[in-house]
C-alpha cells in the first residue's frame, strides 16, 4: 500500500418522487423511486498511519463516535476482509443532518469505496453494495454512484441517465426520525405500482409530504416560501425541499432571492448529476 493523502466527495441526493408501494413482513417499507445525485455534499480526507486503526475528526465533535456510520464501514470492511486497517478521516460535513438529503449515507458509502480502493482490498461492487445495504437503506445508490431508479427497500437499482438539471434546497432547520415516520399510522402505504418510470420524476409525488407538512410547521412554512418560485417538493422523509430550475442562471437568481427573504432556510443550489463525484475522485487517483 503507498502512503495516501486525499480528498473524495460525498454527494448529496434527492427522491424526485417517492411512493410506498407497500410493507415487508419484517416492518420495511417497498418503494418506488428515483434516486438523483448531486454535484454538491460532503468531503472526506483520507490519511494513512503507520497503526491504531481508524480513526475520525470532524468540526462538528458530536459526530466523532463509533456510531458515525463512517466508522461502521470501516469496521464492516474490516470485518469482511480480515484486514487490519490504518487511517485517518477527517469529515467536512457540509450536508444538514435528518435532512433526507443522505449525508450520512453517502459518507458512509464514500468510505467503502475509498478504503477498498486505498488498501487494495478489491472487493466487487457486489460485495460493497451488500456490505452497504446492511449499514442503511440509502447507502447502496452511492456506492453504484448513478442516478438510479430504485425499488424494494431502495437497493433493487437500475441506472436511469437524466439530463443535468439544476435544483434548489430548502433545509427548513428541522430534524426529522426516519425511523418515527415509516412508523406513523397515517403514512400512505398503498400506492400504486407504477410502470411509467422516467415520467414520474416529474409526475410522482412524496407520500412523506403531506405528514411531513402537518407534523412539523417550520416545514410547512418552508413550503408556503417556496412556493412563488415553483412546485416544491420533499426529499426523502425530509425535512429538506427542493424546487427544479429551468438553467444555472435561473438557479443563481432565485437562491439570491430565498436567501435574502428566508436566510433562516440555508438555501444551497446544485447540480444534479448521472454519475457520482466520488466515483469521478477516485478513478481519477487510479490513473
Ligand atoms: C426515506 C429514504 O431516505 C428514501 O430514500 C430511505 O428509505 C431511508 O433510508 P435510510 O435513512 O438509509 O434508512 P435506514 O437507516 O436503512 O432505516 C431507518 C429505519 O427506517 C425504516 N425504513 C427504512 C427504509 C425502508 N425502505 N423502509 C423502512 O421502513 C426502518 O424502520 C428502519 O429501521
Ligand atoms: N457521517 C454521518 N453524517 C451525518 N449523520 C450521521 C453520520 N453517521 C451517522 N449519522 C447519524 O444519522 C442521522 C441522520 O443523518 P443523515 O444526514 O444521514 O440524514 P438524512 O439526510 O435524513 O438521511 P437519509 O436521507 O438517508 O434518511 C444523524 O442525525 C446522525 O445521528
Amino acid at each position: 500500500m503507498q502512503p495516501f493523502n486525499v480528498a473524495i466527495p460525498a454527494p448529496a441526493k434527492l427522491n424526485l418522487f417517492l411512493h410506498i408501494i407497500g410493507q415487508r413482513a419484517d416492518g420495511y417499507h417497498q418503494l418506488q423511486t428515483i434516486f438523483q445525485l448531486l454535484d454538491y455534499g460532503d468531503t472526506l480526507e483520507f490519511s494513512s498511519k503507520a497503526s491504531g486503526g481508524i480513526s475520525l475528526s470532524c468540526d462538528n465533535t458530536s459526530l466523532q463516535g463509533d456510531d458515525n456510520l463512517i466508522i461502521k464501514a470501516a469496521k464492516a470492511l474490516q470485518q469482511a476482509t480480515g484486514s487490519k486497517l490504518n487511517a485517518h478521516i477527517h469529515l467536512n460535513k457540509v450536508l444538514p443532518m435528518g435532512g433526507g438529503i443522505g449525508g450520512g449515507s453517502s459518507d458512509c458509502a464514500t468510505t467503502l469505496l475509498a478504503l477498498n480502493q486505498l488498501f487494495g482490498l478489491n472487493l466487487p461492487m457486489q460485495q460493497l453494495l451488500e456490505i452497504g445495504a446492511k449499514l442503511g437503506a440509502d447507502v447502496p445508490v452511492f456506492i453504484l454512484g448513478k442516478t438510479a431508479w430504485a425499488e424494494g427497500i431502495g437497493e433493487q437499482l437500475t441506472p436511469l441517465p437524466r439530463a443535468e438539471q439544476w435544483y434548489l434546497v430548502l433545509h427548513p432547520n428541522q430534524h426529522v426520525s426516519t425511523v418515527e415516520l415509516f412508523k406513523n399510522p397515517d403514512l400512505t402505504r398503498d400506492t400504486p405500482v407504477s410502470t411509467i418510470r422516467p415520467a414520474l420524476a416529474d409526475t410522482g409525488h412524496n407520500d412523506f409530504e403531506p405528514l411531513v407538512r402537518s407534523i412539523y410547521p417550520t416545514v410547512e412554512h418552508a413550503f408556503q416560501a417556496a412556493q412563488p418560485f415553483g412546485q416544491p417538493r420533499l426529499t426523502g422523509t425530509g425535512s429538506c425541499l427542493f424546487l427544479t430550475m429551468q438553467d444555472e442562471m435561473t438557479a443563481r437568481n432565485v437562491l439570491t432571492a430565498i436567501a435574502r427573504q428566508h436566510p433562516e432556510f440555508s438555501p444551497f443550489i446544485a447540480k444534479g448529476v448521472c454519475s457520482s463525484p466520488a466515483h469521478k475522485a477516485l478513478k481519477a487517483l487510479a490513473t
